[in-house]
């Protein structure tokens, strides 16, 4: 049986009769396979799973969709039954910010700069401060992010280094549609013209990740997304696993963001790039 709370008193009643460990899903509603995921995966380690859902107005840039964002609490809540969740937390805003927007915040530092946060200026600084606040409210022991959000797990795995929060930071492989799309919540804003060119963008990753050479990853990955006019390429980006320069040889990930339409998605792939013969060019590389 899930409980469904909304209050902090009632979150800290629930994680206190806690006998083991507390295994958290970080989510903004609107549920989906993906998140479905990280539940079962979460399962698999712990038997108390609370999802937590609440659409962070922190996160969001004054032109973006915070208010049209898709409130479906009812459907989640069968979606978290379904997975065996014990609690869903969906706060109201004055319950996550009672006396409104918090004065002391989050900084997202360089890698908070780049790729997403170039594009929403603000965006990880909201996120970083809600999941530092969930991760105190809850008790996280172990919580689950997925690398669909790649630039947000990277960070929230090094907020827990820099600040030494005890807990667990599990990422899960991104869950695709089967014809590739990752799967998002965002996608229902998509006509199904939009969801058909939307296609190119794991199109460009899954081709442009099949070279070993830099080069030649991003040249296969820009000429995909070139060919499907209703895509608006925000970034390709070629970087390391932890998003700096990307490497002469080994790990690497390559990274999209796009308009479809009226809706921003991203996405990215890791690969492994073989050693070349030429001098490895230390700088970012990245295409718009
Ligand atoms: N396709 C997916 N595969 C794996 N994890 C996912 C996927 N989509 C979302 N998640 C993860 O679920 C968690 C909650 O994400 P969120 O509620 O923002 O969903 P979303 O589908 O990413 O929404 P949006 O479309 O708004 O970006 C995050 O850790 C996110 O990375
Ligand atoms: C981690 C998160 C729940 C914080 O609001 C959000 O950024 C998301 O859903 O990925
Ligand atoms: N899925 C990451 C949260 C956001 O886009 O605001």
């Amino acid at each position: 049986m899930t409980s469904v709370i909304h209050t902090r008193a009632e979150l800290a009643a629930a994680v206190a009769a806690v006998p083991g460990e507390v295994a958290v899903v970080m989510t903004m509603g609107a549920l989906h396979e993906g998140h479905r995921t990280l539940m079962r995966t979460a399962r698999a380690r712990a038997p108390f799973v609370l999802v937590t859902i609440f659409v962070n107005p922190l996160q969001f840039g004054p032109n973006e969709d915070f208010e049209k964002y898709p409130r479906t609490l009812d459907a989640d809540v069968a979606a978290c039954a379904a997975e065996g969740v014990a609690v869903v937390f969906a706060p109201s805003r004055d319950e996550m910010y009672p006396g409104g927007a918090p004065q002391i915040t989050m900084d997202a530092g360089p890698v908070g700069g780049i790729l997403e946060g170039a594009s929403r200026p603000g965006h990880f600084a909201g996120m970083l401060t809600v999941v530092q606040k969930l991760l105190m409210l809850t008790r996280a022991d172990v919580a689950y992010f997925g690398e669909k959000d790649y630039q947000q797990l990277a960070l929230i795995r090094r907020l827990v280094r820099d600040l030494e929060l005890a807990v667990d930071i599990v990422g899960v492989p991104t869950v695709r549609e089967p014809d590739g799309l990752a799967m998002s919540s965002r996608n229902r804003y998509l006509s199904p013209a939009d969801r058909s060119a939307a296609l190119a963008l794991s199109r460009a990753l899954r081709l442009g990740a099949a070279s070993t050479d830099a080069e030649s990853a991003l040249a296969t990955a820009t000429k995909i997304l070139a060919e499907e006019p209703a895509v608006r390429v925000d970034y390709l980006a070629l970087t390391a696993p932890d998003l700096g320069p990307p490497p002469a040889s080994g790990p690497a990930r390559l990274l999209v963001a796009a308009r479809v339409g009226g809706t921003r998605l991203i996405d990215n792939v890791p690969l492994t790039l073989a050693p070349s013969d030429r001098l490895p060019d230390p700088r970012p590389r990245q295409r718009a």
